[in-house]
């Protein structure tokens, strides 16, 4: 199992380019499904979720060619299998997303529950309701989902709670409907976005996404097209914060400041000088030490919950107290016994931590539970004094493409060490 050490104090300088967007190139992989010709998608992150979705669709007959570059072509390929087996699922989450675009072009689906995650319950009755009530017949046995339907129909959808990919699902499920769909309540992610507008560019017909009422007239087929997956606002954001740490100045490239509107804003209560170009973002610390400040998770545009666990490892060390309210999933705190083990002084009331800044953080082992977890213990690893190792990152593999190397870029004295099977 890979870990990586990382030696404390170094502030980071330089330039970083973001890449691709984790959550929207899950969904665009998924949504291929409903082309039926051929798909061209560059910007594509090189992640373990990616290599996950490829197998996924791939076992399923899709007939996916990953490019040297950040390129994925798909050719229209007939489907021999409509099921997401539990071993994949299991490992990643949003498998979920093939449930409404199998269901819609190919009137079947059977997907395996994800069941319980590090940071929550995370149940999928909204996709479940939602495609109901466009007419699928849904029964939930053995721990999988199975959806038929003949044509989906078009319906009024106001979703109970809002849900990022439960919108995506409903969206694409829509897409090849009869008739018109109106999602209420709907997501705001600029994920939900650029999905909408990947789906438009192979002729789907949709108005409204990035607000909360989303029209979808259904169209008889989606042919093919080329897209250029939007950039990872949460990877850019983990970077601006792992600058705001070391007191250092990063800039960040081939990013989208538009998208990080509420994160921005807290890094500049914590002190930080940030400037902003059409495609990229700097944040220059000058050698301050941050000022500790409060967040409050919550659907886009607010604080976004993948950037919590960053922000509880700055409060870290900080300067002050700041507290941290997540809103969005009832068990995300897993990072901070690991921070308290590096000296944090963070104390969990609820939903709510409150963190008290210490002048300096010391390394120790510590262990990775999720993605954003594991973010944070590499920033509060940059700034602690001695050598973090930090455990389990096959969670931070899911989600950044080469941490380590970018980092490293940047000044940072970081080394992935490859495991040998212990833990
Ligand atoms: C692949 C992807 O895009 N993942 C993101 C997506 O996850 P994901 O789409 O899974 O998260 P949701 O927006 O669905 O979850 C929001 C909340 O709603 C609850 N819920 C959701 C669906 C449902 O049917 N019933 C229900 O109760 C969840 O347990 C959670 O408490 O949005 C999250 C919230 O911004 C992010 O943290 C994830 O990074
Ligand atoms: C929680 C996350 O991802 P997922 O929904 O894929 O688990 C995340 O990206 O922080």
């Amino acid at each position: 199992m890979d870990k990586l050490l990382i030696t404390g104090g170094h502030p980071l300088r330089g330039t970083v380019r973001a890449s691709g967007a984790k959550n929207a190139a899950l969904p665009i992989l998924a949504a291929t499904l409903l082309a039926d010709a051929p798909v061209q998608l560059t910007n594509v992150p090189r992640l373990r979720d990616i290599r996950t979705t490829l197998e996924l669709l791939g076992r399923m007959g899709a007939c996916l060619t990953q490019d040297a570059a950040d390129g994925i072509t798909v050719a229209p390929a007939a489907l021999t299998s409509f099921v997401a087996p539990y071993e994949l699922v299991k490992t990643m989450r949003a498998s979920i997303l093939v449930l409404g675009p199998l269901l819609a072009r190919y009137g079947q689906a059977d997907v395996s529950l994800p069941g319980g995650c590090a940071i929550g319950a995370r149940p999928v009755n909204v996709h479940i309701d939602g495609l109901r009530a466009m007419g699928a017949e849904i029964t939930v046995e053995g721990g999988y989902i199975r959806a038929r339907a003949q044509r989906l129909r078009g319906a009024r959808i106001v979703m109970e709670l809002v849900s990022v990919t439960g919108t995506e699902n409903l969206m694409m499920a829509a897409a090849l409907a009869e008739g018109e769909t109106l999602i209420e309540n709907a997501a705001r992610e600029p994920e939900v976005v650029d999905l909408a507008e990947f789906l438009n560019t192979l002729g789907a017909q949709i108005e409204g996404a990035g607000t909360d009422r989303i029209r979808i007239q259904g169209v008889a087929r989606l042919g093919g097209g080329a897209y250029r997956i939007m950039p990872d606002r949460i990877e850019t954001g983990t970077f601006l914060v792992a600058a705001a740490m070391t007191g250092g100045r990063v800039r960040v490239t081939d990013t989208r400041p538009d998208c990080l509107d509420a994160v921005l804003k807290k890094l500049h209560a914590t002190g930080a000088d940030i400037t902003t170009g059409a495609d990229w973002i700097e944040l220059e610390m000058g050698g301050r030490r941050p000022r500790a400040v409060d967040i409050h998770t919550a659907p886009h545009p607010a604080f976004p919950t993948d950037m919590q666990a960053q922000f509880c490892a700055l409060n870290a060390m900080a300067e002050g107290v700041g507290t941290v309210a997540e809103t969005i999933f009832e068990n995300r705190f897993m990072h901070v016994p690991e921070l308290q083990r590096m000296g944090a002084d963070i104390r969990i009331d609820g939903h709510v931590a409150v963190c008290h800044g210490v002048a300096q953080l010391t390394a120790a082992p510590v262990m990775a539970t999720d993605l954003r977890a594991s973010a944070g213990l590499v920033l509060a690893g940059l700034v602690a004094a001695g050598q973090t190792l930090v455990d389990r990152i096959y969670h931070l593999d899911r989600g950044y493409e080469t941490m380590e190397t970018k980092l490293a870029t940047l000044g940072a004295q970081i080394e992935r060490r490859t495991g040998t099977g212990q833990v």
